[in-house]
């Protein structure tokens, strides 16, 4: 048996090689693809070919199925790919034309192929009236199954390679930070107003010294919104979500717009409403942003003079509008939150941040508006476990209740907790600077009282002399009437 399977083997790759030899590459070609199409037919296994490209645009299900095969690929593949980008974390690793990975689906075994060929393409050359045949290389996975499979794998699994990839694509997504190129708008340029840079920032949601029920809140949230697409459809609302991030300077509005782009891998395109000359500008901005963006407006109250609101609304019902001298508005800037433009992107967070809530305009504020407003706050005794965890990676410390105690005294911001523990790399010592700066805090909170105290109750006498000297002049107006009435 040994000797005939040798000599069997031995005819094979004979054949093989006159075939390679003796026969130009389109009859081999010819003959391969004759002989495969007659084993395909007489089989009972269905094929189904994934091209590189569908025309001239690349085929997305080719593209999903080699990410999702670079996940599947066995200790027996011979022949791998290898490729770096720039962007990408790690390398990229997929498989070789002429490699076959098996991938079990649902009990069904699927098997996937890839083939590289060259096709001669036809060029009309009209000047030398001849006609050009380039090599042009064409790639595509022959994905083949039994054909009783064949409804199981158009509608189930194909799209699950394709939701699949998307995840696999999200995962290894490198997030970036955006800022429009202000310069570029200014010469009235429409195309490539955004510069983008990756994003680094090591925020999350377990290193941000928050309430940690407010935090839940915000995590839950965030997760429901980028579930709801197929809900925001059915209520006919565009699929955005607006917050209002507000608080003292230094409670990490910032981070936590880091740490909701880490948590959902959205980009950040940061918006400086000051070098915003018009609304229209706003509008191609905005139409400029990718899908699946957090976009950024900081520092609101800074940035947009709600008076205009007033003088815009004076301008309207006089019936003239300012298109040439035009500023961004604060209709403006509500259109772009919600009216018809807001919807031209999926899947997009819009956050505003200030430290003053109570100087934007009420419209800002208008329920629907934002959908969710963050007070962001001074440390709590549990933002400061999060902050000693954070910096010292300790989960308690002999001076715990005192400054437990301190920071119910005292209003200290998490950037100023977290100033004093970076002060040394020792609890300890880190401990003890954070105890004095509470301390020094507490006093002069105290001193700061005292004199409030002092001036209101030198305000009270002012007010009393007051007082007294109106009962004086009453009591001349009564000497007054009295003398006019004697
Ligand atoms: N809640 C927090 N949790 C963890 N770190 C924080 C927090 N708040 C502030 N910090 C630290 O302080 C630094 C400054 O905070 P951040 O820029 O987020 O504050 P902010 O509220 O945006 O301030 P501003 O109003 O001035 O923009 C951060 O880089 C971070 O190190
Ligand atoms: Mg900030």
């Amino acid at each position: 048996m040994l000797s005939a399977a040798a000599s069997l083997a031995a005819s094979a790759v004979l054949i093989h090689t006159m075939v390679q030899q003796f026969f130009p590459r389109k009859i081999r070609d010819y003959i391969f693809s004759s002989a495969f199409s007659f084993f395909t037919r007489v089989s009972s296994k269905l094929t189904i070919n994934v091209h590189e490209f569908h025309g001239i645009l690349p085929n997305e299900m080719y593209q999903a199925a080699q990410t999702y095969l670079s996940s599947k690929i066995s200790p027996y593949t011979r022949c791998l790919q290898v490729a770096k980008q720039e962007d990408s974390k790690g390398l990229e690793v997929t498989m070789e034309q002429g490699e076959t990975v098996v991938d079990f689906f649902q009990g069904i075994e699927f098997r996937w192929k890839l083939i590289c060929k060259e096709k001669q393409k036809l060029v009309l050359n009209h000047r030398r009236k001849d006609s050009l045949t380039p090599m042009l290389e064409t790639k595509f996975f022959v994905l083949s199954f039994h054909m009783k499979h064949k409804e199981k794998a158009l509608n189930v699994y194909l799209p699950h390679i394709l939701q699949q990839s998307k995840n696999i694509k999200q995962e290894e997504k490198h997030i970036k930070i955006y800022s429009g190129d202000y310069g570029k708008l200014h010469n009235g340029m429409i195309r490539g107003t955004w510069n983008g840079v990756n994003f680094d920032h090591p925020a999350t949601f377990d290193t941000l010294a928050m309430d940690p029920e407010l935090k839940r809140t915000v995590k839950e949230d965030l997760q429901r919104f980028v579930k709801r697409k197929a809900y925001y459809r059915r209520v006919g609302k565009a699929w955005k979500r607006g917050y209002l991030l507000y608080g003292p300077p230094g409670t990490g509005k910032s981070s936590l717009i880091a740490a909701i782009a880490n948590f959902l891998k959205f980009d950040i395109y940061d918006l400086e409403l000051t070098e915003i000359r018009s609304n229209s500008w706003l509008r191609l901005l905005l139409v400029g942003t990718a899908n699946r963006s957090i976009i950024v407006f900081e520092d609101i109250d800074c940035t947009i003079d709600f008076q205009e609101r007033k003088e815009e609304d004076a301008t309207k019902s006089r019936g003239r509008t300012n298109s040439q001298n035009e500023k961004v508005t604060l209709s403006g800037l509500l259109n772009f939150i919600e009216g018809l433009w807001s919807s031209c992107r999926d899947e997009r967070i819009i956050i505003f941040t200030t430290n003053h809530k109570e100087r934007l305009d009420s419209a800002l504020l208008r329920p629907g508006r934002m959908d969710m407003h963050i007070h962001m706050s001074y440390c709590s005794p549990s933002g400061f476990m999060t902050l000693l965890s954070n910096y010292h990676n300790v989960d308690n410390h002999t001076l715990k209740p005192e400054v437990e105690r301190l920071l119910r005294e005292v209003e200290a911001t998490p950037a100023e907790v977290a100033e004093e523990l970076m002060k040394s790399d020792d609890s300890d010592d880190a401990m003890r600077c954070l105890v004095k700066f509470l301390e020094g805090k507490k006093v002069e909170a105290s001193e700061e009282n005292k004199k409030e105290e002092s001036m209101v109750v030198e305000g009270s006498e002012i007010e009393e002399l007051k007082e007294g000297e109106e009962v004086e002049a009453e009591k001349q107006e009564s000497i007054v009437v009295e003398g006019s009435e004697i």
